[in-house]
């Protein structure tokens, strides 16, 4: 049942329209995925994959699908060929519109729908920085950062508040997917509408004034801050950002082409609300195929140029002798055709490859400083899973392709090892290291030896194990919403969690 008050502020927010909305809330929801261009080409895969898929009109890689064919549970989803997302959740990044070489910001970034389309964008070019303040969360972001093959991504455990004491002017694009009172989830969903009260509608817009303080001050003159919600209260969309520009009056909101069928924002719903808010957009599942969203692209006044901009690592070797690096070097000899080009970070015993650009981050939590490579090991260094899902089948020397509706795919995924007469090979003779793909597209290593193709794909990533864990409605509320509770149970339900952001 939709809360009284909610149903009430509607119907005078909708007048007549509240009917049609009404109507749409009854409705299933609409299943959609967003195709990794880091991986395959997205109209080729839409064309010749094995799903049935029709565009979603607001964003260049995302697709419908039909519900009974579960591509959360296909191989090509652990090779991070794609992302499942809810429709509308994917307007904010296209409205970003990240390019290669930029520094981007996504400040409030798990489980990381938004992050993984923005490095599509920046095309493994520049430096994004994924930040999400709950360290369960986190988790999950950097997980699903890896899946799908993203070089140039730090992800980081903070506030907004100490990350805005380090970068101050920094980044030339900043998304705040703020968390807020999540009406958009209300569709057939009745635990989030027991969540749902005016209290918690006032303490998140309190909040997002607090994020977007935050924000603006980590954005550089000139640069682009994207402002969304998944929400239908007005003190959370046109109320934050009136109240942000009555605060910051050096930002003004883009006027930006809207895709058909958003609606634009108001300024008589929210008190001394300006003209200029009709600029923000609002994104109604009566109006959409999707759940709803608001959105408003900010700019901030003015320039930089290069010479004021903050020193940053360049190529490097750090926290690791010439005898580990050499190492990774014989490693790399042997198994790569390419050669890894950027800073080298040891963290502990393990090495990870930074994004040209990175700025220091001593002090900060950092989950993942860049691409993850491998573990030093006595004597050798042992390629990481990461590193896997971020190469292709021609950037290493071995690799073993299975196909993705195989029996030995899935048993692959499980753990089981498989004999050397299964899948078709590319490079001659090699024992060692084998890039493991499915129709071509990589899913982690094995290891040949003894006519035996020995398993490495992770432990916890295997579908036997915590990867079938129920994740309760409940809890897909509190990881969208993010309260506090235990969320454990859901931490391998990547794809499970993203259906609702
Ligand atoms: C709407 S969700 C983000 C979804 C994500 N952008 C995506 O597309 O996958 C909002 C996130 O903000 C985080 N959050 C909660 N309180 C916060 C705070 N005070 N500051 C920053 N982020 C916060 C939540 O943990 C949650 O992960």
């Amino acid at each position: 049942m939709l809360p009284e008050s909610f149903v009430n502020r509607m119907k005078e927010m909708l007048g007549e329209e509240y009917e049609a909305f009404s109507e749409a809330l009854k409705e299933e929801r609409h299943q959609a995925l967003r195709i990794n261009p880091l991986k395959a080409e997205p109209e080729d895969f839409a064309r010749t994959g094995p799903f049935s898929l029709t565009p979603v009109p607001w964003a260049k890689t995302g697709f419908y699908y039909d519900k009974a064919q579960q591509p959360g549970k296909h191989p090509l989803h652990e090779a991070g060929v794609y992302y499942i997302q809810e429709p509308s959740a994917m307007a904010p990044a296209q409205f970003l519109q990240a390019r290669p070489g930029e520094r981007v910001l996504d400040l409030c970034a798990a489980p990381g729908g938004k992050s993984t389309q923005i490095a599509a964008q920046m095309k493994g070019g520049g430096l994004l920085v994924c930040n999400e303040i709950h360290p369960a969360r986190a988790k999950i972001l950097s997980e699903n950062i890896e899946r799908m093959g993203i070089r140039n991504a730090v992800v980081t455990n903070e506030t907004p508040e100490r990350l805005a004491e380090r970068f101050s002017g920094f980044f030339d694009r900043i998304l705040v997917d703020a968390p807020c009172s999540g009406e958009g989830m209300f569709r057939k969903n009745e635990e989030a509408c027991g969540e749902w009260s005016l209290e918690n509608v006032e303490m998140c817009a309190e909040r997002q004034d607090t994020i977007l303080d935050s924000a603006q001050q980590m954005l550089r003159s000139g640069g682009l801050l994207v402002y969304s919600t998944c929400t239908f209260a007005p003190q959370e969309n046109e109320g934050s950002i009136n109240r942000f520009l009555d605060r910051f009056p050096d930002f003004t909101l883009v006027n930006v082409d809207m895709s058909e069928g958003f609606a634009a924002g108001r300024q008589d719903w929210v008190p001394g609300g300006r003209e200029e808010l009709a600029r923000t957009m609002r994104l109604w599942p009566h109006k959409i195929r999707g759940e709803g969203h608001f959105l408003a692209v900010l700019k901030k006044e003015g320039s930089v140029s290069e010479t004021e901009r903050m020193p940053v690592r360049r190529d490097g070797i750090k926290g690791l002798s010439v005898k580990e690096y050499a190492d990774y070097l014989e490693f790399e000899n042997q198994y790569l055709k390419i050669r890894q080009e950027g800073i080298f970070i040891a963290f502990g015993d393990q090495l990870y490859l930074a994004p040209q650009g990175m700025p220091p981050l001593k002090g900060l939590k950092v989950l993942r400083p860049g691409l993850h490579l491998g573990t030093r090991k006595k004597n050798r260094f042992e390629p990481s899973h990461a590193l896997a899902l971020a190469l292709k089948p021609e950037e290493v020397c071995f690799s073993c392709d299975l196909p993705s509706d195989s029996r030995e795919i899935y048993g692959y995924l499980n753990g089981e090892t498989f004999r050397e007469d299964v899948g078709v090979y590319r490079g001659e003779g090699g024992k060692g290291w084998h890039l493991i793909t499915a129709d071509g597209y990589s899913v982690g290593w094995g290891k040949l030896a003894g006519g035996i193709m020995k398993n490495h794909y992770p432990k916890g990533l295997r579908k036997n194990g915590a990867a079938e864990a129920v994740c309760s409605i409940r809890q897909m509320y509190e990881i969208r919403h993010g309260t506090d509770r235990e969320i454990s149970a859901c931490a391998r339900r990547r794809d499970f969690l993203s259906e609702y952001v």
